[in-house]
């Protein structure tokens, strides 16, 4: 009692004590008291977990589990994948239940598996209560900023709302994308058929081509920009993603975001030059459109057009639809950086598993084959081709559920949730292990790890009615993927394709072995022997 009077007297005398008490005291209860009342609050109800560590929380067990389980390649080419990726849910949950809470740092997490109660977390109802944590905003602040990936709120709502038509079913069938879709991977078989020329045996790696493919892709459907600039914009996003991660490992040290590093110089410089790229497309969007003004009193097709289009309303109303939140240049940019990153690597990822899957599984690759020659004859997929193309899609929904690109869902409480049973106190963050639910034999059957098709068949029996909530590969709910529709259509174009103009087979060279380095992905690519079906 008596050192606090003290305290509170020197602090009184001195303005910078008193900033410097005050920024201790913060830092104690953001880092550790905070947590742990949260976690008290938790076991309370019987959710427990390991026991944590001042600052780096169960950070430390996480990172060793995780390295230990995937030093090595697997011994067999099997989907058993979850004790490999997902140790520490493997050991916790085995210890303390389904629900469990850790901390990561000093941000506790629950985990939550019962698809009844994710549903409901997912839905509407908690739209506006639940969002993307410090952690993760901080962690993406110099990489995707502020677009709709990382926003919050009413922020988030209105972002939403201003994207989400450029990507509705319809649209995409409407606006000629599925044909831009087809050129772009008509290039792609020229390269693969050059690739697979020169090299003995007719080997490649296909990831690095779907890599390409996707990108290519997403830069001519919605941001108008050639081969080049495409290619510039997703090499600097590659750097900035794999610096970023770096620099990312050391956030939960208390005020480290402010630390002068090697990373965040370079994370800065390459952030500025991607920018510049950007502001460059965008630049010449608008001097385009003024040029057509007369004409056509549009900026074009695509996402970026219309995010052109939102940025004049609010330049002439001096508001625009959104108010505060409307989108001004630099909005503009960060939606740019956001849907070049989340939409090429995930679907890119996608065709790459899908591909691994068909060249190991020759029997329905040839299925697929075939249903592609009955509906498409000799031309490449149509936008009317797609829905009869069942058999492919089966596939693809089957590739989802054992190789998720986004193995984990993340949402924060900003404020007291009722969830079922349970009190989720503001600050909790709800990690919902997808890759985990994929692959849960209560839920899809003994057979779980193995590719079956049929399971997604039209008319087969779903696993129960609460099925949204089990096959989670593009999340549910209002904060869903908003490029879903895209990325289906996409995948089905390219593998229509791809099927049509080779057969393709494993190579020797193949190492299995998944790795999940924020997305899931195959660690030393996928090698494939392909054999050109037409000249
Ligand atoms: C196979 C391909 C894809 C998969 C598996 C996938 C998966 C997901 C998942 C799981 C989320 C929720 C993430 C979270 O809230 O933490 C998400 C969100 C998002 N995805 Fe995708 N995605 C794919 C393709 C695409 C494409 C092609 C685009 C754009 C053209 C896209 C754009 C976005 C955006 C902008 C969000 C944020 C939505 C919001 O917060 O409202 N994705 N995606």
């Amino acid at each position: 009692m008596a050192v606090l009077v003290s305290l509170m007297v020197i602090a009184a005398s001195s303005p910078l004590v008193a900033l410097l008490l005050r920024a201790a005291w913060v830092t104690l209860s953001c880092y550790w008291l905070t947590p742990m009342r949260i976690r008290r609050a938790m076991a309370a109800q019987g959710v427990r977990g390991p026991p944590p560590r001042p600052l780096v929380g169960n950070l430390r067990e996480v990172s060793a589990l995780v390295a230990r389980a995937t030093a090595d390649d697997m011994p067999s080419l099997s989907h058993d994948i979850v004790g490999r990726l997902m140790p520490h849910y493997v050991l916790w949950s085995g210890t303390y239940g389904k629900l469990f809470v850790y901390l990561y740092g000093s941000e506790p997490r629950l985990c939550l598996t019962d698809t009844a109660l994710i549903k409901e977390f997912l839905s509407s109802k908690y739209a506006h209560a639940t969002g993307k944590s410090w952690l993760q905003r901080q962690g993406t602040k110099h990489f995707i900023g502020g677009g709709l990936l990382m926003a919050n709120g009413a922020r988030w709502a209105h972002q939403r709302h201003v994207v989400a038509p450029a990507f509705m079913a319809d649209k995409l069938k409407a606006r000629g994308r599925v044909g831009r879709m087809v050129e772009c991977t008509k290039q792609a078989i020229r390269e693969l058929r050059d690739a697979a020329a020169g090299r003995r045996g007719e080997e490649v790696e296909i990831g690095a081509h779907m890599t390409r493919l996707t990108g290519d892709i997403i830069s001519r459907t919605e941001f108008n920009t050639s081969y080049d600039t495409g290619k510039r914009i997703f090499l600097l996003l590659e750097h900035l993603q794999r610096l970023t991660s770096r620099s990312s490992r050391h956030l939960w040290i208390p005020g480290s975001q402010y630390f002068p590093s090697k990373y965040r110089r370079e994370i800065r410089r390459l952030n500025g030059e991607l920018e510049a790229v950007l502001m460059e497309s965008i630049r010449r969007s608008r001097e385009i459109a003024d040029e057509g003004r007369a004409a056509v009193a549009t900026y074009g097709r695509g996402l970026l057009a219309m995010l052109l289009s939102e940025m004049e309303e609010k330049e002439k109303n001096g508001g625009g639809g959104g108010g505060e939140f409307s989108y001004d240049a630099q909005l503009v940019i960060d939606e740019c950086k956001t849907f070049f990153f989340a939409g090429h690597e995930t679907s890119a990822l996608l065709l790459t598993w899908a591909i691994m899957l068909l060249a190991t599984n020759p029997a329905w690759q040839e299925k697929a084959r075939t249903e592609v020659a009955a509906v498409c004859g000799d031309h490449p997929p149509s936008a009317d081709h797609l829905s009869k193309l069942t058999v492919l899609q089966m596939i693809i929904q089957e590739t989802l559920r054992l190789y998720p690109p986004a193995t984990l869902l993340p949402r924060m409480a900003f404020e007291d949730i009722q969830l079922g049973g349970l009190r989720l106190p503001r600050g909790l963050s709800v990690w919902i292990p997808v890759l985990a639910i994929h692959h849960d034999e209560s839920i899809w059957g003994p057979d779980a790890h193995e590719f079956r098709p049929e399971r997604f068949a039209p008319g087969a029996r779903r696993p129960s009615a609460a099925g949204a909530a089990r096959f989670l590969p593009f999340a549910a709910g209002p904060r869903n993927c908003v490029g879903q529709a895209y990325a289906l259509v996409e995948a089905k174009v390219v593998l229509a394709m791809l099927l049509s103009a080779f057969r393709f087979a494993i190579s020797d060279n193949y190492r299995h072995a998944p790795e999940n380095v924020l997305t899931l992905r195959p660690k030393h690519g996928v090698p494939v022997h392909l054999r050109p079906l037409r000249p």
